[in-house]
């Protein structure tokens, strides 16, 4: 694990280290790295109001990683989650398919747990991809979207309501 860690570190030591072409180049994507991404990313959190900093990185099926980082807002209801930054990020590059998710906090005593709104932005990009949720020394609890909202709501199910395509509801 340490050598793993001095990799992801090496990593962000470099200029242009969000690039995720870059990053999917020097890194193995290991769980380790990815959330060492994701505690860099916290660095970057804007959270004057909650002083509660959150880091995300996003592994896509093809080995790019995005990160985000929570955005915060004056108008207090318009602050974004870092998990939701990451997603819409590589979305927003043409990247659709996860692979994992590692979150982080300054939580020391306490894995960081996505919202339940988080919970159900990663679900629309699928069920069986993996979320790390850790803490600042690197330790992590290994889980799946499907694991942390079961029994979801998502857009295979806006296909089975036959009312939507019939006649007589037009
Ligand atoms: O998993 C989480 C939990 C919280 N936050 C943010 C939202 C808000 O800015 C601050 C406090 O809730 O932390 C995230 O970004 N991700
Ligand atoms: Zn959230």
């Amino acid at each position: 694990m340490h050598t793993e860690l001095s990799c992801a570190w090496s990593v962000l030591n470099q200029e242009h280290f969000l690039d995720p072409f870059i990053i999917m180049a020097k890194t193995n994507s290991s769980p380790q790295d990815l959330i060492a991404l994701s505690l860099k990313a916290k660095t970057f959190a804007y959270s004057p109001y909650s002083k509660f900093r959150v880091g995300a990185a996003l592994l896509t099926h093809d080995g790019a990683v995005f990160t985000g980082c929570n955005v915060e807002n004056a108008c207090l209801t318009l602050g974004i989650c870092a998990e939701r930054v990451a997603i819409s990020k590589a979305v927003s590059e043409g990247h659709r398919e996860f692979k994992a998710i590692a979150i982080a906090s300054d939580m020391v005593d306490n894995f960081i747990s996505p919202c339940g709104g988080c919970r159900q932005f990663m679900r629309e990009f699928g069920l069986q991809w993996e979320v790390y949720l850790s803490k600042p020394d690197g330790s992590f609890i290994k889980s799946t979207v499907e694991a942390l909202l079961p029994v979801s709501f998502g857009p295979e199910d806006l296909l089975k309501c036959e009312t939507i395509c019939t006649k007589e509801s037009l």
